[in-house]
Formats: C-alpha cells, sequence, structure tokens
C-alpha cells in the first residue's frame, strides 16, 4: 500500500454493476487502499454482492435503508454513485439524510453535478467522472469534473483513485456527454471492430483461435505503435501502406463507405444520449 492521501479514507460504492465491478478490481489490484475499506452496495441483488465479496474480498452491506447500511453511510469518505442515470435520483434520495459530508464521485453518464447538489443539498463536492471499464486492467481513459463546491484536497482525492485505474483528464463539465461517447463507449467501439474482423477472418478460412490471436496482437501491437513512437496515426498508417498493395485496396473500401463519417455519426450520436439522459433526470427533478 502506497503512502497516499487516500489512507484510511473509506469508500462507498453505490451500485454493485459492470463500472462498478471494474473499479473495485482496479483499486483492488492496484493496492489503491485495503479491501476491506470498500464497502460495496446495490438495489437488491445480494448474491451479486456476495460474489464481488468472495472475489475482491470488499466489504459489503445488504441495503442503505438497514442499520449496517446506515453505518457504512455515515463513516464514507468517498462514495461512487455508480448506478444507471435512471436510479440516481431514488439512490440519492435514499442516502440524503445518512450521510456526513462524504465526497460524492458519480460516473452516471449525463447525470449533472447541479442535480446531485440540489438533491443532497448542505454544498455537497460533487466530483463527476466518466472512466471506461479498463479501470480493471488499470488501463481506463478517466476525465473529470469537479462541481462548484470542491475544494482542493476532494480534487486530490478523487485524482488519487481515478489515477490508480488509468489515465484522468481533467475537462469542463460541458465536455463530458462528448468523452462519455468518446472514451466510455469507447472500448465497445474497438470490440464490435474485433468481432467483425473475427468474422471476416473465419470466413476466409482461418481457424477462430488463430485468428483470435492474430487480430487481439494486431489492435495491441497498433495502440503500443501509437503511445511509444509519438507518431500521428495518419504517418504509421502510411507506413503500412505500400503502393497499390493490400492495405492501398482495403482502406479505399473504408473510403468508399464514408468510415470518418460513420464514426463521427456513433461517437456524436453516442454522445448526445448522454444529454439526453441527464437531461430527461434533471426535469425530474426540478
Ligand atoms: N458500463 C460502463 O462501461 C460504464 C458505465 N458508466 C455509468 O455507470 C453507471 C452504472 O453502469 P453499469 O455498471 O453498466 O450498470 P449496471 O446495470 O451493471 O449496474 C447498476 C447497479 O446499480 C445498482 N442500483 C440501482 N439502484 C440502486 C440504488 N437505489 N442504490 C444502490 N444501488 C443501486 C444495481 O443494483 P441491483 O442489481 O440490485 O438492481 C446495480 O448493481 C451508469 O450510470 C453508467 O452511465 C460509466 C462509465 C462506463
Ligand atoms: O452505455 C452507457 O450508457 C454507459 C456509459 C458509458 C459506457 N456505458
Amino acid at each position: 500500500m502506497r503512502e497516499t492521501v487516500l489512507q484510511g479514507k473509506k469508500i462507498l460504492m453505490l451500485g454493485a454493476g459492470a463500472i462498478a465491478e471494474a473499479m473495485i478490481r482496479g483499486l483492488t489490484e492496484g493496492d489503491a487502499l485495503p479491501a476491506e475499506h470498500i464497502v460495496v452496495t446495490n438495489r437488491s441483488n445480494l448474491d451479486r454482492l456476495q460474489d464481488l465479496q468472495v472475489r475482491y474480498e470488499v466489504s459489503i452491506v445488504k441495503s442503505v435503508t438497514d442499520e449496517s447500511g446506515a453505518e457504512a453511510l455515515a463513516s464514507a469518505d468517498v462514495i461512487i454513485l455508480a448506478c444507471k442515470p435512471h436510479d440516481v435520483a431514488q439512490a440519492l434520495e435514499q442516502i440524503r439524510e445518512k450521510i456526513s459530508n462524504p465526497i460524492v464521485l458519480s460516473v452516471a453518464a449525463g447525470i449533472p453535478a447541479e442535480m446531485i447538489e440540489s438533491i443532497l443539498g448542505n454544498n455537497v463536492q460533487v466530483v463527476r467522472a466518466m472512466p471506461n471499464t479498463a479501470c480493471a486492467v488499470l488501463e481506463s481513459a478517466t476525465a473529470v469534473s469537479y462541481g462548484q463546491y470542491c475544494t482542493e484536497d476532494t480534487k486530490q482525492v478523487a485524482e488519487a483513485i481515478l489515477s490508480v485505474l488509468g489515465t484522468v483528464s481533467v475537462v469542463e463539465e460541458k465536455l463530458l456527454d462528448a468523452v462519455t461517447g468518446l472514451s466510455g463507449s469507447g472500448p465497445a467501439y474497438f470490440y464490435y471492430m474485433v468481432e467483425a474482423m473475427q468474422q471476416a477472418a473465419e470466413s476466409l478460412g482461418l481457424p477462430a483461435d488463430t485468428a483470435r490471436t492474430l487480430i487481439l496482437q494486431t489492435l495491441f501491437g497498433a495502440g503500443k505503435m501509437l503511445q511509444e513512437t509519438g507518431l500521428d496515426p495518419q504517418e504509421l498508417r502510411r507506413q503500412v501502406t505500400s503502393p497499390n498493395g493490400t492495405t492501398m485496396a482495403g482502406i479505399r473500401v473504408f473510403q468508399e463507405a464514408n468510415f470518418k463519417e460513420l464514426v463521427e455519426r456513433v461517437i456524436t450520436r453516442a454522445a448526445e444520449r448522454s444529454r439526453e439522459m441527464g437531461e430527461e433526470q434533471a426535469s425530474m427533478t426540478r
């Protein structure tokens, strides 16, 4: 365990789904704080909590509405809000009277800091973050923005937590919907591409396991080249593309299908959806 601003801190994870598990796995594997200082709760799925407890040795509480839930809420330094956007208001109503000035770190897509501040009151310090599931392997691309009441100490605590899980970029809150469409959803775009490449490889006669090995190493190698050479993607693409060769023939098919425009539409639509989800919820609580 490193000496950090997280020393002695307790985190309560409100929500135990996909992103909560990715963060729990990253925080425990990254040795950010003792596993028992991470307390996890959800709405009703006790089997899921017990499974997380067994696998990560975290603490669990069955419900925030019972006695052990009240204790966990009162002693939490940081509450990570990791439920679906449409469950956020209810989750906050349930904890409002029981918290004692924690940092609230929300990963809920689209939900404005102001909405959380207005439900919880008391000038609560709200940090909004948009990680991705690569938290599980300490490779998340996370962006963060700070609510109006956040102090410098709070920013340090939030960044200490999030930087264990990968890179952290501080952005203005109004850019978080774009971040959500880009890097929050982003892993799924690459997985979709891998699915498509696998399908193509198999239809060309490659054995499934050979195709998988080749695709994964190609993806990993391309990412590492981008990171380690510092070269632009255009230049790296040029190095692969022999005049009138195979790459040029393949890329031309992408160009004929307006691939770049398609990707722009994908990311724009995902960003818009983040904004819509936030607006739907914020309008219901006004
Ligand atoms: N999945 C991803 O890649 C990412 C997701 N996010 C954001 O994280 C949030 C969670 O997403 P994800 O993990 O995919 O969702 P999941 O559906 O996998 O998990 C949602 C969790 O929230 C719990 N929950 C619902 N209501 C309450 C409540 N009132 N109190 C406590 N817990 C509650 C559910 O419990 P139960 O099962 O008992 O109902 C469940 O454990 C979303 O807001 C999403 O926008 C952000 C970045 C990436
Ligand atoms: O699909 C979603 O809504 C969430 C937000 C970012 C990734 N998953």
